[in-house]
C-alpha cells in the first residue's frame, strides 16, 4: 500500500473509534479525556453530540494540555480532581495493546496524569486502530518512563540493570528533550518483550525519581479497535 493510502487508512480507523468511543459516554457524566490522535476524534465528536444537543451537562478532565486546548475548542466545560470525587468513563488511546488488554502508553508523554484520570474511572475505554495490537508488550515500542530531571543519571543506571536500554526522548522542532506537562523528561526504554508487566511496573516505579511509567495493566475494561474488513472501516470489541 502506498504510504499516503496507508496513512489514511490508519485515519479512518482512529477517527471510526474515537466517534465509537463518544457515543457511549452518557449526559450527566464526568468524562476523563484522553491523550494523543485517536482521542481528539473521541473529544471532538463529544463537542459535536454537545452542540447537537444529542448530549448534555458532561464535565471533562483533561490528562494534558493538547487535550485541554481540544475540549475548549470543541466547546467541552472542564472540571478538575479538586472538584468532582469520581470519573464516569475515560476514554483513552494506547501504544500497544496486548492479549489480556494490558497496555503501554505514553507516546505523548502524557502517561503520568492519564493513569491517574483512567485508573479513577468507573469503566476506561481504550481506542486504538489495529496497529497497536500485540502478543507481548514492549515488542512494538519502547516503555515510556517519566522522570525527575535532576534524577536522569541514577534513574538510566536503574533501568539499564533490570535489563532495558534507556533513550532520552528528544524533542521535534526543539533542541534539548522533551519536557513533560510537569516539567520532567522522558526515558524511552527498550525490553525484549515484558513477560511479566504488572512486576516491571511497580518495579520501575519503586526507582527514586521516577514518577511513572507507561505500563497499564488491569486498568481497561474496554478497547475499541479500528479495523478494515473487506475494504470497509469497522469497529471491534475486545472485552
Ligand atoms: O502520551 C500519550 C498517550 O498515551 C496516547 O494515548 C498514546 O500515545 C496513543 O496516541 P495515538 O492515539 O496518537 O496513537
Amino acid at each position: 500500500m502506498a504510504k499516503n493510502s496507508a496513512d489514511e487508512t490508519i485515519k479512518v480507523m482512529k477517527q471510526q473509534v474515537g466517534i465509537a468511543a463518544a457515543n457511549r459516554v452518557s449526559s450527566d457524566s464526568i468524562v476523563g479525556l484522553g491523550t494523543g490522535s485517536t482521542t481528539a476524534y473521541a473529544i471532538q465528536h463529544l463537542g459535536d453530540r454537545l452542540k447537537s444537543g444529542d448530549l448534555n451537562n458532561i464535565k471533562g478532565i483533561p490528562t494534558s494540555f493538547q487535550a485541554s486546548v481540544l475540549a475548549k475548542q470543541y466547546g467541552i466545560p472542564l472540571t478538575t480532581l479538586d472538584e468532582v470525587s469520581k470519573i464516569d468513563i475515560a476514554i483513552d488511546g494506547a501504544d500497544e495493546v496486548d492479549p489480556h488488554k494490558n497496555l503501554i502508553k505514553g507516546g505523548g508523554a502524557a502517561h503520568t496524569r492519564e493513569k491517574v484520570v483512567d485508573a479513577l474511572a468507573d469503566q476506561f475505554i481504550v481506542v486504538v486502530d489495529q496497529s497497536k495490537l500485540v502478543e507481548a508488550l514492549g515488542t512494538t515500542f519502547a516503555l515510556p518512563v517519566e522522570v525527575l530531571p535532576m534524577a536522569i543519571a541514577p534513574v538510566t543506571d536503574a533501568l539499564k540493570k533490570l535489563g532495558g536500554e534507556p533513550e532520552l526522548r528528544m524533542g521535534v522542532k526543539k533542541d534539548g528533550p522533551v519536557i513533560t506537562d510537569q516539567g520532567n523528561m522522558i526515558l524511552d526504554v527498550t525490553f525484549e518483550a515484558i513477560a511479566d508487566p504488572a512486576t516491571l511496573e511497580s518495579t520501575i516505579n519503586n526507582i527514586p525519581g521516577v514518577l511513572e511509567n507507561g505500563l497499564f495493566v488491569g486498568l481497561a475494561d474496554l478497547i475499541l479497535i479500528g479495523e478494515i474488513v473487506e475494504g470497509q472501516p469497522c469497529v471491534r470489541e475486545m472485552h
